[in-house]
């Protein structure tokens, strides 16, 4: 991803309404002994929510009441079952190779709806990234369409659709992507600060965002400070920032230990489960699976199959 989609995928409005309380809840995910933050055991550092409409100087007001926070999840979620937040309709990518093209995906359907936790399943060579390119809107399809919340994102100008697409979609990739001369705290405040968020009101949002994913004590340290399991939680804190609906991740567990890997797919699971988020993985590792409600395998560009599990629906699903 250029610099330019980057800063494109963090133009975006921001809905404190909406935002993440029960991520305080997902800190719990996390294995006491990797624990970074100044965080106490009973929380307390979190209590300021900056994303709360509530919010105040008074810890004691400062959450988002939960109960209103799911009603409002569960409305929309009824209400947007109807319609797939993306849609990919008979998709094919065809590379230039030479004399002959080369089909990378062959005729791709599929739906993808609010709450689920889909899992793209497939080897290497199967046409993962290329599909990811292509829900996550970062490249058209060579034949077919792709819709993001019912709009043909070929009819939109690019500096459209990388607003729609900030809004919508949240990107954790394999390699975090982070910008390597920012700090921790200044990757996580560059999506606030291109909404021309109040500069106050934006750090207090990154540190908050820091905090839930445990680093609040390596604010100042560069990625090239920190392990790869803590820069693809400073990549989760940026993907969150903005609040999107969807969190796209590409192998996000590709380049960590098995410990990291599992607390980064319990937050997601956590996203999923609490906040209602949409989150779609593309893996090459079946381990994966356990999380999904719905597993897309994908072969030789084609689906081959796609299976319905019996996990536990997000609440607030009906
Ligand atoms: N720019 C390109 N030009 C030509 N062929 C390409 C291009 N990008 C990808 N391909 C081919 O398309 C197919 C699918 O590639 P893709 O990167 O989507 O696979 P993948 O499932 O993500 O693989 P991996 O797990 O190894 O990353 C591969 O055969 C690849 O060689």
């Amino acid at each position: 991803m250029t610099l330019t989609e980057i800063i494109g995928a963090f133009k975006t409005k921001l809905n404190a309404l909406n935002l993440l309380n029960s991520l305080e809840k997902a800190a719990d995910f996390y294995d006491e002994s990797d624990i970074d933050s100044e965080m106490d055991d009973s929380g307390e550092t979190l209590k300021n929510n900056p994303y709360s409409s509530s919010c105040s100087a008074s810890a004691n007001n400062a959450f988002v009441n939960n109960a209103s926070v799911k009603s409002l999840d569960a409305e929309n979620v009824s209400e947007n079952r109807k319609v797939p937040l993306i849609k990919l309709n008979d998709v094919w990518k065809i590379y230039p190779m030479g004399e002959s093209d080369f089909a990378a995906l062959r005729g791709i359907n599929l739906e993808i709806y609010e709450g689920e936790f889909l899992v793209v399943l497939g080897p290497s060579g199967s046409g993962k990234s290329t599909i990811m390119n292509l829900i996550g809107c970062l490249d058209l399809p060579s034949k077919g369409t792709v819709f993001l919340n019912s709009c043909d994102i070929s009819e939109l100008e690019e500096s459209e659709l990388a607003r729609i697409r900030g809004q919508m979609i949240g990107f954790i990739f394999q390699s975090f992507n982070l910008i390597p001369t920012l700090n921790t705290l200044e990757n996580v405040l560059l999506p606030l600060e291109f909404q021309e968020e109040d500069p106050h009101t934006a750090r207090k949002k990154a540190a908050y965002l820091l905090e839930i994913v445990g680093l609040s004590n390596k604010k100042h340290n560069l990625p090239s400070q920190l392990s790869g399991g803590q820069r693809q939680r400073v990549a989760i804190a940026r993907s969150l920032a903005v609040n999107p609906p969807i969190i796209l991740a590409d192998e996000p567990t590709g380049n960590l230990d098995s410990k990291t890997g599992n607390y980064i797919l319990e937050f997601l699971d956590g996203l999923n489960k609490k906040e209602g988020k949409t989150i779609i993985i593309v893996t090459h590792d079946l381990e994966l699976v356990k999380y999904a409600t719905r597993i897309v395998y994908i072969r030789d560009g084609q689906i081959e199959k796609i299976e319905e599990c019996m996990r536990d629906k997000p609440e607030g699903i009906i």
